[in-house]
């Protein structure tokens, strides 16, 4: 059975502002070094052999932060970006206009094909990611990999293996540096192929950033 670890990045300057990021970018605040950090204590002793991680500095610093306390090294794929979500991004999601809205509604509905203008479909993202861990079987026997993401791009991937529609991810809360697994097995218990061990465990952390009120 293939274990694979899932972490969304520490809290950055923009999740705290209530700015859109997808494949924008902005730093890891104090406090998302911190999470960070507490999830390399949660996993040192898990035998992680690979951490893959997203290209945006922000999950890149948050997997090298992890790598520290694993001793492993950290392999970037593209595939592993948030969502694009193209002219709003870097804007403050409390200020779109009417239309701006909605096309960020389109998406949260599941509109066939909905996208932000310049943005990515929810299942352009499903693929990639999707391709992202099917690369995780093609490690040497034994590899535990754990993979560095975002919050969007995690709960569509958690959501399409448990057979829910990739928008579903907003019914799933996914908070900074939370720790999912899913696990590939073959079973005749459970259905074979990918399953989710456990989503969004935060237990980890002194201070879970972002409450309800922001995600
Ligand atoms: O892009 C963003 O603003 C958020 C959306 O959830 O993603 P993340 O902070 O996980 O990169």
């Amino acid at each position: 059975m293939l274990q694979v670890y899932l972490v969304r990045h520490g809290e950055t300057q923009w999740n705290a502002e209530r700015r859109i990021q997808g494949q924008s970018d902005s730093p890891l605040t104090q406090k998302g070094e911190d999470q960070a950090k507490q999830v390399g204590d949660r996993v040192r002793s898990l035998g992680i052999t690979h951490i893959i991680t997203s290209d945006l500095g922000r999950t890149r610093r948050t997997a090298e932060i992890i790598a520290d306390a694993c001793g492993c090294e950290v392999i970037a794929d593209p595939r592993l970006r948030e969502l694009n979500m193209g002219v709003l991004e870097q804007r403050h999601i409390d200020t779109l206009t009417a239309e701006e809205e909605m096309w960020r509604r389109q998406l949260v509905n599941g509109t066939p094909d909905g996208r932000i203008p310049e943005g990515e479909s929810m299942q352009e993202l499903s693929d990639r990611m999707h391709g992202a861990l099917q690369s995780c079987l093609e490690l040497p026997p034994g590899s535990r990999p754990l993979l560095v993401s975002h919050g969007i791009a995690l709960g569509c991937l958690v959501s399409t293996i448990l057979g829910l529609p990739a928008y579903a991810e907003r019914r799933l809360r996914l908070r900074n540096c939370s720790i999912s697994r899913i696990d590939h097995q073959q079973s005749a218990w459970l259905a074979s192929g990918w399953v989710v061990e456990t989503a969004g465990d935060v237990s980890h952390l002194d201070a879970p950033a972002l409450d309800e009120l922001q995600r």
